[in-house]
Formats: C-alpha cells, structure tokens, sequence
C-alpha cells in the first residue's frame, strides 16, 4: 500500500511513500502523515491512497499518521484540490491555508527514555539520542531533539528504538495556546442532611457553619473571590472546611470567546419587509432543491441585505438543520454586521477574526467540525470552515478586493464559495450594492440569479450628491488672493465647511473619507524637482508629520524627514498629495470644538482599535469620523447625515484595469453611508475630474448604467469579464536578470502556443510591472488573456508542471502566477 502525500513545499506535485503495515488502518486520504524528506521529517496530507507505485522500491515509508480522523474532511480535500488545481498552487500549500496554523506545527511530538539500555551497542546517532535523553527529564518535543542535536532524519532513529523498548513516543494534538483561563470556584463536597450531622461537624467553629450554610442557600457553589471578597469569608476559612472534606475547591475552565463580550447584545426581531420578503422566498425555495445555484443580491446601501442574510440562515440552520458559512471582507471593520448574527444566533456562530491567537482559531475550527457551532463568520479563510452538511454559503460585499489571497495559493474565496456550494449542494449567496462586473455579467448571462433591493428600508431615499469641482475652487480662491500667491491645496472646500459646521450644530454626524494615508504623500524639492524614493521599492515615500518619517507604504522602509535636498543643497522643500494625517489638521483647525476621529492603518495597530473607534461613533462620542477606504464599509449610523470625500481622484488613474471600478465602488459604498436614518443625509464629492463617469454615475447612483459604461472600456482589448487573464509575475534582485528570465519564459510559452497551435490564448507582454520593484525585487510580467477558461488553464497548467526558471541563485529568481488577478501593478 502507498500513499500520495501532499507537502507544503512550492512544488506542483506529490510524493509517494510507502505505508508500513502497522499504519495502514490510519492511512486515509486527508489525514497529516509525518514523512522524510531530504535531510529531514515533514509534516504533509495524504492526497491519495493507491495499491502500486510507479517505482516501489524508491517510496520511503511513512513515519507517524498524525491524524486519528482526517484533520481535511473529504469535501474540504476535494475543495483544496479543485484550487490547487485552478489556482496553479500545490496541493499542500492549500490544505495549510485551509487548515488551522495549529495543525502544520510540528511541535506536537514528543519522545522520552523508557529504559536505559546502558552499554548496548548502539549506532552513533542511536547513542546520542540516548544521550540526550538520559539527561532530561520527562517528554522532550522531537522538535527540541531536531534543535539541539541538528537538523537530520531523526524519526527513523527514534522508532528503531522505541521498537526495542529503549524509547517512548506520544504525539499530542496541536498544542492549544495561549493556556486556558481558569477561575476558582468552592463547592459543598458532603452534603449534611441532619442537624446532628451539623453539630457534629463544626461544633462551636460558628464562621466556618455560616460559610457553609451561606454557600448552601446559595446554591452549593461560588466563586471563590465572591466568596471572599463579596461575602467576606477569609481564605483561611475555606482552607479549614476544605480539610475537614466539608468543601472542595476546583478550577473551572472559562471559555475564551473574545466575541462573546462586545456583541452579546439581543436585537429585536424584524419583520422584513415585502421586498426583503420576496427575496427571501426566492432563497428559500432554492434551498429546498437539489441543486439550488448561485444569486445575486444587487441592493443599494441600507436596503436591509443583512436581514436577508439572516433569514437564509434561520431557513437553513434552524428549520434544516445544516450549517452555513458567511464571509465578510475584514472582520475588524464589520463589528454591527457581526453583532447582528451573534444577537441572532448567540453561541452557535464562530467568529474567525485577526485577533485570534492559533490556539483560539484551533477552538474554533474544533467546535465547527463537531458540530457544537453550526455558523461561522469570518474572512477569506472562512471558505474552510470543517463544517459537514452545508447548506448556505453567504458573501457579504462579493466585490471586495480582499477575497482574493495576495500570495500563493491566490485564491478568491467568492469564487472558491461558489465552487464548494456547488459541490455540497448549497445555495451561494452573493451580496453587494457594487457587484464585482464579473458577478454582474454572470447574472446578466443567466448564470447566477438576480435578486434585487432598488430601495432602502422604510423608504428612506437614497442621500442626494453633489460635485465640488476642485479645479474651480482652485480657481476662485487664485482670484481672490492674487496670482502670484502659491495657492494650497483645497482640503475642505468651503461648501463642505459648511455642511460639517451645520452638522455640528445639530449635534449629528459627519464622515470624511480619503483613501490615502500620512500626511503628505511625496516629497519634492523645490529647486531641482528630486522626489524622495523608497531605496527597495519604486514608489515615492510618503512624509508622516506627527513622527516627522519617509515611510513606504509597500515595505515599510522609514527614515527621517529631510531638511534639505541632497542632490543640490536647497532646503526649500514642498510636500505635496495630502493624506489623511493632513485632513485631520485642517480639520482641527477649521473645528477646534469638533470631537474628530481618524481611522486609517496608522490608528489602528492595536488588537481592538476598530471596535474603539466605531464604538465611540456609535454612542455618539465622535461629531467627525474621517480615514480611508476602512470607513467605507457596512456602517449603519443613523446620525450620520453628512459625507465627504476629499479627493475622489485618488487611485483614479492607476494604470490597472479595475482603477474606475474600484473608485466607483468606493464612491457609492461611502456615500451610502449617509442618511440610514429618519433624519436624510446628503453627500459630497470633491473631484477635478467632475466630467468622469464614475463620478457621474455614482452620482446618481446608477450602478446599471456605470457597469454598461465600464463594459464598453474592456471589450477591446478584452479585459475581464469579457476576457480571463493569468499574470504571470518574475522578480529577482538584479534587474537585468529579471528581465532576461521574463523575456525567456514568454517566449517559451509563445513557443507552446505556436508549436501546438494553441487557439484563443494572447500574450501580452513581458514589460515592467506598474510597480517595477517592491522591496528590492525587479518585477517584469507577461498576461495570458483567453476568452476560454478552459483553454487558458490548459496552457497555464502545461507551463506551470513543465517551466523552470533558469537557476540564477546571485538573482534570486522566482515566478509567481496570478490567475484572475484582481490587480495588475
Ligand atoms: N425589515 C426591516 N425593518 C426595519 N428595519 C430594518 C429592516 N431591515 C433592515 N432594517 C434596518 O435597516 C438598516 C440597513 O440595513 P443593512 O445594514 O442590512 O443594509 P445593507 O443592505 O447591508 O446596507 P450596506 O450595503 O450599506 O451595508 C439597518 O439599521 C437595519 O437594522
Ligand atoms: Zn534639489
Ligand atoms: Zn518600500
């Protein structure tokens, strides 16, 4: 019997070994093996079992099964191969991504002295071994043994002992750290049902009767602290009882939940309305067929998507009795969407966010795959929630960027959800105001149903908006100050001003958005026109004032501010862009008795950052809220009356494809936020590009008419959805080499395509990435575009199995391949 196991190594294949009798049992596809591989034991997942190999007397043994029951389930093994397989990823790869970090660690092995066997004639790595262990105590982790003694295939010294009896092995299960919290807790031990039993055991010790009897009327138990504290019994007194067997005290496990304590809120319940209602019946009815499909929900900002989500769920977990998986972009920025399935559904729903530690995440993948939770909400790894008997699978915002994982396995997990509903026979639901123009065309094609909420919720409009032309009102104040004067750039434009100052006086809230963190977002010198640069990557450095740092907003590279130029001495520095760090000064200034905000990465470092900030918004602490795209996202503040956006212009003109897409999308999220409650809301967008039709369409809110716009823009050339791409990525150290190795891999794939007459498939390219160097790396590029996903994985697959890069170890050459990218720069 052999196995095909899948290594968590960036190589497109598995390996096979050979399974000794004594594991066959365990030996099942998904389980985690322990295997040797090259100088040393790996952990990896067993693709496949099969009976023969092609060269059976070159497949190793395996040395431990790690898993009782497979820690990959079948429908999540077939999950991982169907990405391995379209995302051009090794399968193990995959699995570690879908897997709790908990489960790869190979820290959980452990090996101990059983008997000594003194002068025995031992081989040297047998002896020090030995050794080793003579000298420690108790189990010693084999990763230790491995540190100490080196790096060597020690697994297969490790079980010719433990066979002669000489060593011990013991493999836990991944360790669950940090180490559960506990609390004391004293109980009544031995009952004392007659009054003589009483006089008999305390005699005159009065305090220690009262303790008891207290504890009694009390229900038997307490907490200790309480017990102390709260009812002041010295500690000195429960030692007393407890030596006499009369009480016991015990340590109780608290479960860690850090969800738990900020969204426990209940909500009453809603009666959706007849459009939410329509909706719902649709969702439901496709529930209770075989093949229920993928929808659509396309419903503008505030029209109650949310309660359609629950309402699926309660259809699906509580009438059915199946469990479901709801996805949203970042969990940290969703607290009210979260909140509202916890208030819902309480403790059957998990919660995967960043601020799990692995062993919490561990907790929670456990608790899924037993069943005891039948929901979870997370991010992108969501999709690989253990859950058996699936039967709803929700993606709130479907067209965030965010579901697509940014390095291999780069997967998308809309599209991954739709793959697993699909084979586990669950309806896919897909939600957004913006649809990704993917999803648009699928359901424009029939391929996915359309489902629609064209209006808010209790008829609330949506907020009117208005252009502030930025090149005008550069103008106009050039005038009123004279030409000469260098005129700085327009934060909040004086009707904006206003609209903040009146909201102020009414006591409502404002939002203010600009994508663009810092304080300025490049530094130029007046004199010569130098612009400071990040040394590792080709992007200028951004200038953050209140630290008076360059920083790279790709690598992170920061040095002090300059003072003068180095190239020609002038100290005469202009620092142009404004970001948000800016914002907030002008505003401070221009409402010194404003409460303001700001939410970008720079506020929020810390565990709970978000949850601070929306928290105190939600309670009516802050008048301004002002950051990045973070803001934009699913709020519902019903006081929020006013939005701005400082400069829609941002990301505008990247040279990537979906640069209008995603201004579009942010435009409308954000303007969306405003006027969710009775009071009506209104919104500005400050522009110097008030003729650009995402603008306009944003503007009147027409996501329709925006997608027909934007579709004309990718026919020709062909650009997604009328066209699947592959970016193909090479990077290296040296710059001529990089190029070198781009120019050699396209044409080793324009080599396949003309030998083998490959129809439908282009290529574009090599040419410099947008962004040509990141952290120190060259990066050239080259796109497949195909009309046919077929074909185009067919040639992706060929190059993927068959293209090396020439080995260049001075270059450091790598290939990345991206497949449906969500961006090319
Ligand atoms: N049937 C209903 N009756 C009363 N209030 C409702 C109903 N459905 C939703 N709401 C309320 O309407 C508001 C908007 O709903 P929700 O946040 O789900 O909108 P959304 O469609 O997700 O919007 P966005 O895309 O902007 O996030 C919420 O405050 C919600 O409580
Ligand atoms: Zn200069
Ligand atoms: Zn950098």
């Amino acid at each position: 019997m052999f196995v095909e196991v899948a290594l968590p190594l960036p190589l497109p294949r598995t390996f096979t070994y050979a399974v000794p009798p004594e594991l066959r049992a365990q030996a099942r596809a998904g389980a985690r093996v322990l295997v040797p591989f090259g100088q040393r034991e790996r952990i990896g997942w067993i693709d496949r079992v099969v009976e023969t190999a092609a060269k059976p007397e070159r497949a190793k043994p395996v040395t431990a099964v790690l898993d009782a029951t497979p820690s990959a389930t079948l429908p999540i093994l077939k999950l991982c191969r169907w990405i391995a397989d379209y995302y051009l990823a090794p399968l193990g790869q995959v699995l570690r991504t879908a897997l709790p970090a908990g489960l790869t660690d190979s820290s959980t092995d452990f090996v101990t002295l059983a008997r000594d066997p003194g002068e025995a004639a031992l081989s040297e790595f047998e002896a020090k071994l030995v050794a080793f262990l003579r000298e420690r105590e108790g189990l010693q982790p084999v990763a230790r043994v491995r540190r100490v003694l080196g790096e060597r295939a020690w697994w297969p010294v490790i079980r010719r002992l433990e066979q002669e009896g000489i060593v011990r092995v013991e493999t836990e299960g991944p360790r669950v750290e940090p180490p559960v919290r506990t609390r004391r807790v004293v109980r009544i031990a031995r009952e004392l049902p007659t009054l003589l039993s009483r006089e008999e055991a305390f005699g005159r010790a009065k305090r220690q009767r009262e303790l008891y009897e207290t504890l009694e009327s009390i229900g038997g138990s307490a907490d200790t602290a309480h017990v102390t504290t709260g009812l002041g019994f010295g500690s000195e007194l429960i030692r007393q009882l407890v030596k006499k067997e009369l009480l016991a005290v015990d340590e109780e496990i608290i479960p860690r939940d850090p969800y738990a304590a900020i969204a426990a809120t209940a909500a009453p319940r809603l009666n959706p309305t007849p459009a939410q209602a329509g909706v719902i019946d649709a969702l439901v009815a496709a529930t209770r067929t075989s093949a229920p499909g993928t929808f659509l929900l396309r419903g503008v900002t505030g029209s109650g998507k949310t309660l359609v989500y629950i309402e699926l769920l309660r259809e699906v977990v509580d009438r059915q009795g199946k469990t479901a998986i709801v996805l949203v972009p970042e969990i940290a920025l969703t607290p009210q969407t979260v909140g509202r399935f916890k208030a819902v559904f309480g403790d059957r729903v998990a919660v995967l966010h960043s601020a799990l530690s692995d062993g919490e995440r561990y907790d929670e993948w456990r608790s899924l795959r037993s069943g005891e939770k039948r929901i979870v909400v997370g991010a992108r790894s969501a999709v690989f929630a253990p859950m058996e008997r699936v039967g709803a699978i929700i993606v709130d915002e479907e067209h965030e960027g965010s579901y697509k994982q940014g390095e291999a396995p780069r997967y998308h997990a809309r599209e991954v959800a739709v793959v697993r509903a699909r084979m586990e026979g669950a309806v896919c639901l897909l939600g957004s105001a913006t649809p990704a123009l993917e999803s648009w065309a699928n359901a424009q094609a029939g391929k996915y149903n359309l489902l629609e909420l064209p209006e808010r919720v209790g008829g609330q409009p949506l907020p009117p908006i208005k252009i502030v032309d930025l090149k005008k009102e550069r103008e106009r104040i050039r005038k009123s100050t004279g030409p000469l004067q260098e005129v700085a750039p327009v934060v909040v434009s004086d009707v904006l001003a206003a609209a903040v100052r009146d909201r102020i006086a009414k006591g409502e809230q404002t939002i203010l958005l600009l994508n663009r963190r810092g304080y300025a977002t490049f530094v130029q010198c007046r004199e010569c026109g130098l612009v400071w640069h990040c040394p590792q990557c080709n992007v200028s450095l951004t200038y953050h004032r209140k630290r008076h740092r360059l920083t790279c907003h790709y690598c992170l590279h920061e040095e002090e501010a300059p003072r003068h130029c180095p190239s020609c001495g002038e100290d005469d520095l202009s620092f142009k862009g404004v970001g948000t760090e800016q914002v907030e000064r002008a505003v401070e200034e221009a409402f010194p008795s404003a409460r303001i905000a700001r939410m970008d990465v720079d506020t929020t470092g810390a565990k709970w950052a978000h949850h601070d900030i929306l928290g105190r918004v939600e309670r009516g602490e802050v008048d301004l809220l002002l950051g990045t795209q973070m803001i934009a996202k699913g709020l519902d503040f019903p006081n929020v009356t006013l939005v701005g956006v400082i400069n829609a212009d941002v990301g505008i003109n990247l040279p990537d494809f979906r640069a209008t897409e995603r201004t579009f999308q942010l435009l409308t999220q954000v303007a969306g936020r405003a006027g969710r409650g009775v009071k009506g809301g209104e919104v500005f967008i400050q522009t110097a590009l008030p003729n650009h039709y995402a603008i306009l369409s944003a503007t009147d809110h027409d996501f329709v008419g925006f997608a027909e716009k934007e579709f004309e823009t990718r026919r020709e050339p062909a650009y997604p959805p009328f066209s699947r791409l592959l970016n193909v990525v090479v990077s290296g150290t040296e710059e001529n080499a990089t190029q070198a190795a781009a120019v050699e891999a396209a044409d080793w794939v324009s080599g396949l395509l003309t030998g083998r007459k490959v129809k439908g498939v282009a290529l574009v390219g090599p040419a410099p990435c947008p962004i040509d160097r990141i952290r120190g790396r060259w990066r050239w590029h080259f796109i497949l575009r195909s009309d046919s996903p077929k074909t185009l994985g067919e040639v992706a697959r060929y190059f993927y199995e068959k293209y090396r890069l020439p080995s260049n170890s001075k270059a450091d050459l790598r290939l990345a391949l991206d497949r449906d990218p969500v961006a090319l720069l």
